[in-house]
């Protein structure tokens, strides 16, 4: 077997996993970084892992340590109130997320995504909730790149019904609107109303932003596409409701923390891994096949362009020109951590993949939008 290169805490050297399913397994929850045989990894490992040093260092004095499953919706009920960050301003769709995944938590806002995972980091907050793919706009590419950035664990998802509203100031019709500012996601959302309406599209940072900044300058020709509960806060007059291109519009938001947690067999749980692959025919094919043969269901596959080196040579290349794309596959399987087909399966993977990280093993979100 290769070197071991499944990563998922900086600190703790990788462990073998046990034969035997374990309550407490932590298999790839630790991770050492050995030299990687291929130079051009070790670069981009080591440019990601600069970024980070000086919360490794902050980390070792504070080791942290895995939550249980218990622990994962922790409303505290003695102690203070867990603080959630998401992406936006009050009204915020991530704001009703957080509110969903952790129902007594105290929702932080902030202006960016890296702020969300950078306050988690910095231990500023006790989790962040952020949008990582939507059934009609597809997947916020943003996020998964951040996820590899950063050093944070998924703990959890939830999925969220996204109810669309067209808002103005009040007096404003709908004759009157020139322009419609909203989050990109949300405008892709509503692509065809927005179109038959002929309004031109703004995209802001996010959906309330877009109704507090209408409100707040008076616009009288620009609707936003938001919440209704962002209409209530900023005062705004609700021109039409659900206008989401269809009414099964559900975003997933994952739910991060510094430590991972514990992953269990006692209710259904995903794994999230990123991984990279060399070029060949059928490589992709094979990395699947780890997860078909062990009957493990994937649940989502996306790729993104490996940032620090995104272009590929040919081996025969002699020219020296850039010949591939190179590629992160972000996988989401259907098993826990803890079940030994998972660690088989990612054992199997790590033996030809040039890259390997679990981002977290967690419960799936089962219940109703
Ligand atoms: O702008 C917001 O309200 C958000 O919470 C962001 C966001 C997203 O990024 O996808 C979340 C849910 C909706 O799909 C639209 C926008």
């Amino acid at each position: 077997m290769a070197a071991s290169r499944i990563i998922s805490h900086p600190h703790r050297p990788f462990s073998p996993p046990p034969s035997q399913p374990h309550a407490h397994s932590s298999i790839t929850l630790n991770f050492t970084l050995h030299p990687p045989k291929r130079c051009r990894f070790a670069c981009v490992l080591r440019a990601s892992l600069k970024e980070n040093d000086l919360n490794d260092k902050a980390d070792l004095f504070a080791l942290p340590r895995p939550l249980t499953s218990t622990q994962l919706s922790d409303s505290v009920s003695d102690g203070p109130r867990l603080q959630v960050a998401y992406q936006g301003v009050p009204g915020a769709y991530s704001e009703s997320a957080a509110q969903k995944a952790y129902p007594n938590c105290e929702a932080v806002p902030c202006p960016q995504f890296e702020n969300a995972f950078q306050k988690v980091e910095r231990w500023l907050v006790d989790r962040a909730v952020l949008p990582i793919e939507n059934s009609l706009g597809g997947s916020i590419h943003r996020n998964y790149d951040l996820l590899l950035r950063h050093r944070l664990h998924i703990v959890g998802e939830v999925k969220y019904a996204v109810h669309h509203c067209l808002m103005a100031n009040h007096g404003v019709k709908l004759e009157d609107l020139k322009r419609v500012l909203s989050h990109p996601q949300a405008l892709s959302q509503c692509e065809h109303t927005l179109t038959k309406w002929g309004l031109v599209r703004e995209a802001v940072d996010d959906t309330a932003g877009a109704a507090q900044y209408i409100a707040m300058h008076g616009v009288k020709d620009a609707g936003a596409v938001a919440s209704s509960a962002a209409a209530k806060i900023y005062g705004l007059n609700i021109l039409a409701q659900d206008i989401q291109d269809d009414c099964d519009n559900v975003t997933r938001f994952l739910m991060l923390a510094r430590e991972p947690i514990i992953p269990g067999t006692d209710r259904p749980f995903k794994t999230s891994i990123v991984f990279s692959l060399e070029e060949g025919p059928g490589i992709l094919f094979k990395a699947l096949a780890v997860f078909a043969l062990r009957q493990i269901n994937l649940s989502k596959i996306e790729s993104r362009p490996l940032r620090n080196m995104p272009l590929r040579m040919a081996d025969d290349n002699s020219n020296g020109s850039p010949k591939y794309f190179d590629y992160l596959f972000y996988v989401d399987f259907e098993a826990s951590m803890a079940d030994p087909r998972a660690q088989n399966a990612l054992r199997h993977l790590n033996e030809f993949a040039t890259f390997l990280r679990v981002l977290g093993s967690y419960p799936m979100d089962t219940g109703t939008v």
